[in-house]
């Protein structure tokens, strides 16, 4: 997949069957949407083009807004594109003065003279220029002129990707991460680096690496502790993750930490990423440190068990 992120240099697109939208988590509805680009695009031997705005629209138009909760971040909704065989993105940079295009202008300065489309596949109830005034309509009154078809995603199609989005963070949020994940289509993920925490997990006998996040904006799963894998230096491994203020500890920052099963090397700084397999149990205030290390060990066996597989 080719990732544009230059307006002005792009390439000229072959047949470009395009589609607009944040697809954030790019979840088995939005999965849908792309197949019905990639059949539009083979039925007219055309390249499939998902437009998309960084930041989000709701960050430049709310900025004090700050409970944007991402289930994807730009980063990795890339590579999830990539996987599902999108020939191009282009990230347009989203600014107040885009937003104040009108409806016409965007339509006929923007989306046609950019990208030429052979086809647009469009919500029902996409809104589009200054003040949201352009929709289908518009599209469906200029479609003979500049040579274009639309395709209509129904209503309750369109229904069935808001609901999804939602189920899938209220789900994340409670720790139901099976629901999630068979929502997503594949297990939920986060990205960070292996930060320093108290040096205290290897004095318990389980050093755990704890994880600074990439983007502050990425959704957080609930506290508690998880089945997870884990990718680290090109390898994947079983891990048992708490998300939690560590309260046996008095802590009272979250943290997230995982203790990585079979695994011994010093990791501080390197890229990790996290798969959320199951739900084990909530985090606890422990009498003492070796009951919590007893429950640790229960912990780590249940973890190994969820993610040996069937
Ligand atoms: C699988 C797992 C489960 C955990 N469960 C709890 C818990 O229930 N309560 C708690 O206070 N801390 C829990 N912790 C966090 C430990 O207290 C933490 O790993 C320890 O304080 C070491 O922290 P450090 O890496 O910052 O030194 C858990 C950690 C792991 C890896
Ligand atoms: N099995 C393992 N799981 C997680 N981290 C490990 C493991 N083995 C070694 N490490 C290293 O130990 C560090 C965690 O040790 P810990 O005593 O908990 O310190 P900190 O409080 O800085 O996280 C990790 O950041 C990593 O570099």
């Amino acid at each position: 997949m080719q990732v544009h992120r230059d307006l002005q240099q792009l390439p000229v697109f072959r047949n470009a069957v395009i589609t607009i939208g944040t697809f954030d988590g790019v979840h088995t509805g939005h999965q849908y949407i792309l197949q019905q680009l990639q059949e539009a695009a083979a039925a007219c031997g055309g390249e499939t083009v998902i437009i998309t705005f960084d930041p989000h629209p709701r960050e430049v138009l709310a900025p004090h807004d700050k409970t944007v909760r991402l289930l994807t971040t730009l980063d990795e909704k890339i590579h999830l594109l990539e996987k599902f065989g999108i020939h191009h993105l282009v990230v347009v940079p989203f600014t107040k003065a885009f937003s104040e295009l009108s409806a016409r202008a965007y339509l006929e300065d923007f989306l046609i003279s950019t990208f030429r489309p052979h086809t647009i596949i469009i919500g029902y109830d996409h809104r589009f220029g200054h003040n949201r005034e352009g929709g289908l309509e518009l599209l469906e009154a200029e479609q003979q002129q500049y040579g274009f078809q639309l395709l209509e995603i129904p209503q309750q199609v369109v229904h069935n990707l808001a609901v999804s989005s939602t189920k899938i963070r209220k789900s994340l949020q409670e720790g139901a991460i099976q629901l999630a994940d068979e929502l997503l289509g594949y297990p939920y993920f986060i990205n960070g680096t292996v930060v320093h925490g108290d040096k205290m997990g290897r004095k318990l006998g389980f050093p755990t690496a704890n994880i600074g996040l990439n983007d502050p904006r990425k959704l957080i799963p609930a506290q508690g502790v998880y089945a997870v894998t884990v990718s680290v230096g090109g390898n994947w491994y079983k891990g048992a993750l708490n998300i939690g203020t560590r309260p046996t500890f008095n802590g009272t920052e979250l943290r997230i930490e995982v203790y990585i099963l079979d695994f011994d090397k010093d990791i501080y700084d390197a890229a990790i990423r996290v798969d959320f397999l199951e739900y084990i149990r909530s985090d606890k205030k422990f009498d003492s440190v070796e009951a919590l290390v007893l429950q640790m060990k229960d912990d780590v066996l249940q973890a190994r068990e969820i993610t040996s597989g069937p």
